[in-house]
């Protein structure tokens, strides 16, 4: 089955339930202190269910003129009902080795009265009793729709606990919170449908029935305290005791056990008859606990956080689907599909891919271009189309997003009139296996249509980096002879939270035009080598991130210039001594990791900058090695001292370079790692660590090398180690 009908049966079967869930959970949650706040009454006696009925009897027996029953309930809590010797009738809990009354039977505060009523019933009778049971079942339903999604999200049970992509807030602790609290959420429905079924008798009879013996005389008869059978039985094991009604031999002591019932002679304590609690009633007693939580706090606590976790996904799932609505909404086109030149046409499922197609459609029309943009499933013929760009994410396992369900059926039915240029930019993320599968075979379909010709190779977007989309549009500008400009909307930023550091060294650019800055915090401020640090040129406020290397308690940050950069142009022209407004975010993905027994660092270019500041911290000596690119050998001299120190002290082990313009042959730090596969699949098995940091494109050719060494020598997927957190990135 598709996601997205798993994703509709979710939302729809949440959307007609929605208020029920609320009123159920919010009660529920409430619900969920009252035996947290019964336990912590004092009635519960040390060791008293250690006590037999042998010694407790009896011992009641003294104690009060007539006992009718005693019971233990899910605290264990004894009570017992009898006439005082005042004569009065009263039940009370009492210490179960003295017989002494301990206190008034707990009575039902107002709110759990309350609470219980709207929880069970709406305070609408049966007819509540039958919606409650029905949104049960429908939140159980909910919560298997929510399992297969994350199953789906996560490529199978094996992954299911594996790193989640964070796309949004509500997205990510949706999945995460969900994964934890779907099984308590599912035992609480299907109790609740259970509860709701034995309400309406809709079960199998569940009474106990005895045999009732022919009642013989007995001459001698026994004390009580003598039964065997009372001797043998401790309060631990039983539910209740019913006294007999009268002196009568036909009348019995009725013993309820935890799993079966006795009949028990007055006279002579002999077991008269003896039958085991049906399954129904079983299962009944557990639904009971497991919904109410009743006698246990940590279970209370569970239903309590459940709960709350419903409350949440009502929340973030209603805000998800809006977020997605509003980024599939369809634009008002300015041009018809048979009057634009430029056909743009989409595949999303969650509305990511749409927002960046959005914006490409928007820089079109601000040319002066004439665009037309739409989703894949309405492919059709357009006449005066000199270009056709396709936005396409993957979905499910390699499988076509929402949006574009029906394109390779329509695009077999569709005749185009023209020939048409193409381009196809596919959006995935390598935590899946299948990456960017469908933009592959939609990119495959026209290439090999005899009307569609490749404009620009496909391009792959990982995990909807904008960097990476940046880069597309600088080669399609390129290729096309324009020059769109993609518009961001300025982030809001309070430029009263940024630090103060002040620059205590700058180096010269270098032949590639790369310098070091090394900025000192003027306040105390916490910061690794890894993290990032965030300026906004007054340009044009615009956030820019460095790595950062730390270095003593200096900042280092490798900067390459460009002609027209903003950011780097400004740091160029810093002097010493001048200060530098930013802020620090912590990146603790791609911290130094201290536990492990190996690291392999890959970098080029100035991404070389927070390995300088991991080598030199790397006190305990783990085994690392550092593989950077760069073009060539005097490209190197801005990082030797830090290398060569790091070396001696051994907090580096091996450095390998590779320089792309030293020799005739480029080589590049893709084709080092291929020289040294076994030392790369050596480290993955070991559960060692790969940490890349450098520019997007030699992310991806890495990545691509790392992924064919895995599969010869592991056979296993790249992806495989990076679900198991053994493989950072941090790349731009
Ligand atoms: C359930 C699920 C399955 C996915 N499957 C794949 C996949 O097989 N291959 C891939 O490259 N990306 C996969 N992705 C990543 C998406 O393609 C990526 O996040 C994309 O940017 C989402 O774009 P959209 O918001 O327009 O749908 C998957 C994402 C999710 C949530």
């Amino acid at each position: 089955m598709t996601i997205s009908i798993w994703r509709y049966s979710h939302l729809i079967l949440a959307v007609i339930s929605s208020l029920f869930i609320l009123i159920a959970s919010v009660t529920g949650a409430i619900l969920a202190f009252e035996p947290i706040s019964n336990q912590l009454q004092p009635f519960a006696i040390e060791d008293g269910n250690m006590v037999s009925l042998a010694e407790i009897l009896p011992t009641l027996q003294q104690n009060y003129d007539e006992v009718f029953t005693v019971e233990i309930d899910k605290n264990n809590f004894v009570s017992t009902s009898v006439i005082t010797k005042e004569g009065n009738s009263e039940t009370f809990y009492i210490n179960p080795f003295t017989g002494e009354k301990l206190g008034e039977i707990i009575k039902k505060a107002p709110i759990f009265e309350f609470a219980t009523n709207l929880h069970r019933s709406l305070f609408l009778k049966t007819t509540g009793r039958i919606l409650i049971g029905v949104v049960s079942f429908l939140l159980f339903i909910i919560a298997i729709t929510g399992i297969q999604l994350i199953l789906k999200r996560q490529g199978g049970l094996k992954r299911f606990f594996s790193k989640v992509v964070k796309e949004n807030f509500e997205q990510y602790y949706h999945v995460v919170i969900g994964r934890y609290t779907l099984i308590p959420i599912i035992i609480i429905t299907l109790t609740g449908v259970f509860l709701s079924l034995e309400k309406f008798n809709l079960l199998p009879d569940s009474k106990i029935s005895h045999n009732y013996p022919e009642p013989t005389e007995i001459d001698n008869p026994l004390e009580i305290d003598n039964f065997t059978i009372f001797q043998d039985i401790k309060l631990n094991d039983v539910t209740s005791v019913e006294f007999p009604f009268s002196d009568d031999i036909e009348d019995y002591f009725i013993i309820k056990l935890k799993g079966k019932e006795l009949l028990v002679n007055q006279f002579s304590g002999e077991v008269v008859s003896n039958q085991n609690t049906s399954f129904v009633a079983l299962i009944s007693n557990w639904s009971l606990i497991l919904h109410t939580g009743q006698g246990t706090v940590i279970w209370s606590i569970i239903l309590l956080i459940a709960s709350l976790a419903i409350l949440f996904f009502m929340y973030s799932g209603f805000a998800m689907t809006l977020k997605r609505r509003r980024a599939t909404s369809k634009i008002k086109n300015k041009f018809t599909k048979d009057n634009a030149e430029y056909i743009i046409l989409v595949g999303s499922e969650t509305g990511h891919t749409f927002n960046a197609a959005k914006l490409f459609y928007n820089a079109l029309i601000e040319t002066s271009q004439s665009a037309y943009i739409s989703v894949l499933n309405d492919y059709s013929t357009y006449n005066e189309a000199k270009q056709l760009i396709i936005f396409a994410a993957t979905y499910g396992e390699g499988e076509a997003p929402n949006s574009a369900s029906n394109f390779k059926q329509l695009f077999k039915k569709v005749n185009p009139q023209q020939n048409i240029q193409y381009a196809v930019i596919g959006f995935g993320s390598f935590m899946y296996p299948d990456y960017c599968k469908y933009a592959v075979e939609v990119d495959l379909l026209l290439r090999n249509h005899e009307k569609f010709d490749e404009n620009l190779p496909l391009f792959k977007i990982n995990n909807q980096s904008f960097e990476e989309y940046k880069l597309w549009i600088n080669q399609w500008n390129h290729q096309n002879n324009l020059d769109l400009k993609i518009q961001f909307k300025r982030p809001k930023i309070n430029l009263k939270n940024l630090k103060e550091f002040r620059v205590v060294n700058k180096t010269k650019p270098n032949i590639d035009n790369s310098f070091l800055v090394q900025l000192r915090p003027l306040k105390k401020s916490k910061f690794s080598s890894g993290d990032l640090l965030s300026v906004f040129p007054e340009v044009d406020f615009i956030e820019r991130q460095y790595s950062i290397g730390k270095i003593e308690n200096d900042i280092l940050l490798s900067i390459k210039k460009h002609e027209f950069g903003v950011c780097s142009t400004y740091f160029n022209n810093l002097k010493v001594n001048s200060i530098v407004k930013a802020k620090v975010k912590r990146n603790f993905d791609f911290h130094f990791p201290n536990t492990t027994s190996e690291v392999v660092m890959i970098a080029n270019g100035t991404g070389i900058a927070p390995f300088l500041g991991m080598v030199s911290d790397n006190a305990n000596k783990i085994k690392t090695h550092l593989f950077w690119g760069g073009r060539t050998k005097d490209s190197l001299k801005l990082y030797k001292n830090i290398i060569d120190e790091a070396l001696n002290e051994q907090k580096l082990t091996n450095f390998y370079t590779a320089y792309s313009q030293e020799q005739k042959d480029k080589i590049y730090v893709q084709d080092l790692i291929l020289e040294r596969q076994e030392l790369l699949s050596q480290v993955l098995d070991n559960n060692g660590i790969i940490m890349i940091c450098g520019s997007i494109a030699m992310q991806n050719r890495v990545l691509e090398v790392l992924n064919i060494i895995t599969t010869r020598h592991l056979n296993k997927a790249l992806s495989e180690f990076e679900s198991n957190s053994q493989l950072k990135k941090d790349c731009y």
